[in-house]
């Protein structure tokens, strides 16, 4: 902790009601009224989902899988598709939403399994993380996966959703392919995936640098 107050805060903020004003299958809009940190009771227009399962952290799970296999470049494992409320294709990790008892491990190999037809092995799990937290409640684990490509399940994978299109990407170019795929046509990257990639060019082309924009 920083230990950083604001020199206008007075009090703890806090939520003090959520009130439905529209309900759908999938998510729903909330006015959430607050006291801020100066004390004033104020409200929020608050985005939900409604399929959260009691007691459970997270909304849903993102897939950092990495394809290993002999004589070939270490491959992240990528999915584009079209997202409605996007009106075009998103090229993300791939992910989904956990279903009720399921830890973020199964959650994780069920989807990637699903989507992109590659069995994989969990070797980490992030905290919560959110995603949007000044529209949205939504929270995602971040799994990471490794995939034995030289497995024979992994030969040959075959996905369960057909709408999804599975792109391998080397992980020492990832940034570069990633530019080059979003030139070639209209296609927006989730911000995971961007920040993903700008780490992994520090961390291998500019390990010592600090970075920080210079004047
Ligand atoms: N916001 C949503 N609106 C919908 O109309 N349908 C939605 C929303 N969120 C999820 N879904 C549906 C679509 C799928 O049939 C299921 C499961 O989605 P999942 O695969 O777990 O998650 P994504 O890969 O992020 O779509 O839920």
């Amino acid at each position: 902790m920083s230990g950083f107050k604001h020199p206008s805060a007075t009090t703890t903020p806090h939520v003090v009601k959520e009130e439905a004003m529209a309900e759908g299958k999938w998510v729903k809009l909330e006015r959430t009224t607050y006291v801020d940190p100066a004390g004033n009771t104020r409200t929020w227009e608050s985005v939900k989902r409604t399929t959260r399962q009691l007691n459970a952290e997270a909304d849903g799970v993102g897939i950092i899988a990495i394809l290993k296999r002999t004589l070939h470049k270490d491959c992240i494992v990528m999915v584009k598709q079209f997202r409605p409320p996007l009106g075009c294709c998103s090229l993300e990790f791939p992910a989904g939403l956990i279903d009720e008892g399921e830890s973020a491990e199964a959650a994780a190999l069920r989807e990637l399994k699903e989507e992109t037809g590659y069995k994989g092995e969990v070797v980490g799990v992030t905290p919560v993380t959110c995603l949007d937290p000044g529209l949205s409640n939504c929270t995602t684990n971040i799994v990471m996966v490794n995939i034995n490509g030289d497995d024979m399940e992994n030969i040959h994978p075959t996905q369960q959703l057909e709408f999804v299109e599975v792109i391998l990407v080397p992980l020492a170019e990832f940034q570069t392919k990633i530019d080059e795929l979003l030139k070639k046509e209209k296609i927006v990257v989730d911000a995971k995936v961007y920040l993903f990639a700008m780490g992994m060019v520090q961390a291998f082309f500019k390990p010592n640098e600090l970075p920080v924009l210079k004047q």
